[in-house]
């Protein structure tokens, strides 16, 4: 029996998880947290990568390991293979105006944005790494000049736990490469033009793997409780690649994930190119696409609305549910940290419509579910106007671990919403990747989800209608507070 094993080096937590190859059978999982912060240094993924494989007792008996991770995350290294500075990561929105400047610098408005869209399929906002390059710099000339290669989170872990062999061992996948903003999914090349443009010059970039393409093999030694003949690496992956990998997304099927991000997203045949900005035109990890819709408020909306009701994650969904649909009109605008979807960096929450009878904590809980659904269901329509076909969506992410969440999404997606078993899918489409990388083939091996719920409800129309108008209301007073 080969085992793999699948890693998730996301936002909040590294999760690992060990698997049989062969039937994706379950044997043992583990967990460990990340630090709070938009800029975080490589070394904390590192160490919380070190406990979760002592938290799953090691992977002693893996054949395969593949490392999917937070996407678009700027890591620099030096020509001794040292990080020069913390990694700014894809909720860090200090590059909002750099993204502004490369996309005036390419002809400005819609030119700008359909020349970027074109080229690498999507328009730079500051959750891009080419965004980042170019903050760096222009605002930290003497760590710019230092820099001797960029890559992604998991193309450092994949390229830590090979022991760290030079720079010129450094790999990525499509999946990842397409959220840097310096490499085209439609064409399968980086464009280290658009890099220089950036950036000045041109650093060392990640060698670009195939989906089951093998990154190198796992060093017995680099951390404690590796496979003492070492084990294949997988190419690994950006986390939502990982993510439809995990749940098997197929023809019809949108997925959610509400973890630190929201995104929804599909696989697709041909490569998106959204010159509006607001779908990102990634590569999946099968070879084929993944446009993308990313909002920068997801499953920490219901984190602060628990803080502020003093309740915790279960009560606030008790509450939430115990209110009515539309929350009498109380509506949260959740742009707690800014939002990329729409492209408001500087923005900030608000809830509108609080009277006598809304002042409840019933309510303010019912608020803050419907507005992060409202904000995803944008999504989603931005996802079928570029042509997604949408018959069901599939929830993942911690968030969906909220029965509110569960139950009220219908109502606000409009489509039927299936919730496979609490899990981690990331960290699964990982392992199934390192399976395929064991196994050979020409598709990852097949693996069946079980237990899957379905959730269905009428949709109800007014939720949307009065966030949309809240939501306009409260970005026209951003832009007039911001410009
Ligand atoms: N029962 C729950 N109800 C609502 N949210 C939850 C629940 N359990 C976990 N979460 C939320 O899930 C989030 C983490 O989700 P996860 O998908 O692991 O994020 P990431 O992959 O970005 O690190 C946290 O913000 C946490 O509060
Ligand atoms: O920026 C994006 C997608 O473009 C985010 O989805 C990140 O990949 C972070 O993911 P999570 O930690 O929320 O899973």
């Amino acid at each position: 029996m080969a085992i793999v094993a699948g890693v998730d080096s996301s936002t909040q937590s590294c999760k690992v998880v060990v698997r049989d190859a062969e039937t994706g059978a379950l044997l043992r999982q583990g967990r460990a947290p990340h630090p709070d912060g938009t800029e975080v240094d490589p070394s904390a993924w590192w160490s919380a990568l070190g406990a979760a494989v002592d938290a799953v007792g090691g992977l002693a008996d893996v054949a395969a390991v593949s490392v999917a991770g937070q996407q678009h995350g700027m890591v620099c290294l030096d020509e001794a293979g040292d990080v020069v500075r913390p990694a700014l990561l894809w909720n860090d929105t200090r590059s909002a105006g750099a993204a502004a400047e490369l996309v005036e610098e390419a002809g400005g408005g819609e030119a700008g944005r359909r020349f970027w869209a074109d080229a690498v399929g999507s328009v730079p906002v500051a959750s891009f790494t080419v965004t980042k390059l170019r903050w760096l710099a222009r605002h930290e000339p003497e760590r710019a000049a230092r820099v001797a290669a960029v890559c992604l989170p998991h193309d450092w872990l994949t390229w830590r736990l090979a022991g760290a062999p030079g720079l010129a061992a450094l790999r990525t996948d499509r999946g990842d490469a397409s959220g840097t903003g310096y490499w085209s999914p439609a064409t399968g090349d980086y464009r280290l033009d658009l890099l220089e443009g950036a950036f000045g010059r041109r650093p060392h970039v990640p060698a670009v793997l195939g989906p089951a393409e093998p990154a190198g093999t796992v060093r017995p030694d680099a951390l404690r409780g590796l496979p003492a003949d070492g084990a294949v690496l997988g190419p690994g992956t950006g986390d939502n690649a990982a993510a439809a990998l995990g749940v098997g997304a197929g023809p019809g099927d949108v997925v959610v994930s509400i973890g630190t991000s929201g995104t929804v997203f599909s696989v697709a045949d041909a490569p998106a190119a959204d010159p509006g900005g607001t779908v990102a035109g990634f590569a999946d990890a099968t070879g084929r696409f993944l446009p993308l819709v990313c909002t920068l408020n997801a499953a920490r909306v219901l984190d602060a609305a628990a803080a502020m009701l003093r309740v915790d994650l279960d009560e606030l969904a008790r509450l939430a549910l115990s209110a009515p649909a539309g929350a009498d009109g109380l509506v949260m605008v959740p742009y707690l940290e800014g939002e990329r979807t729409p492209d408001r960096p500087l923005a900030s929450g608000a809830v509108h419509g609080l009277t006598l009878r809304t002042s409840t904590a019933a309510h303010l809980a019912r608020a803050a579910v419907e507005g992060l659904l409202c904000a995803l269901a944008d999504g989603l329509d931005a996802l079928t106007a570029q042509g997604a076909a949408v018959r069901r969506v599939i929830l993942v992410g911690g968030g969906a671990r909220s029965a509110a969440v569960r139950r009220i999404a219908p109502q606000v997606l409009g489509v039927p919403v299936v919730v496979p078993p609490p899990g981690e899918y990331v960290a699964d489409g990982a392992a199934r990747q390192a399976a395929w990388v064991a196994l050979g083939g020409a598709a990852p091996p097949t693996w069946s989800v079980h237990g899957t719920e379905e959730y269905a409800a009428a949709p109800v129309p007014a939720i949307r209608q009065r966030y949309a108008a809240a939501r306009e209301h409260f970005l026209d007073r951003v832009d007039a507070v911001a410009g």
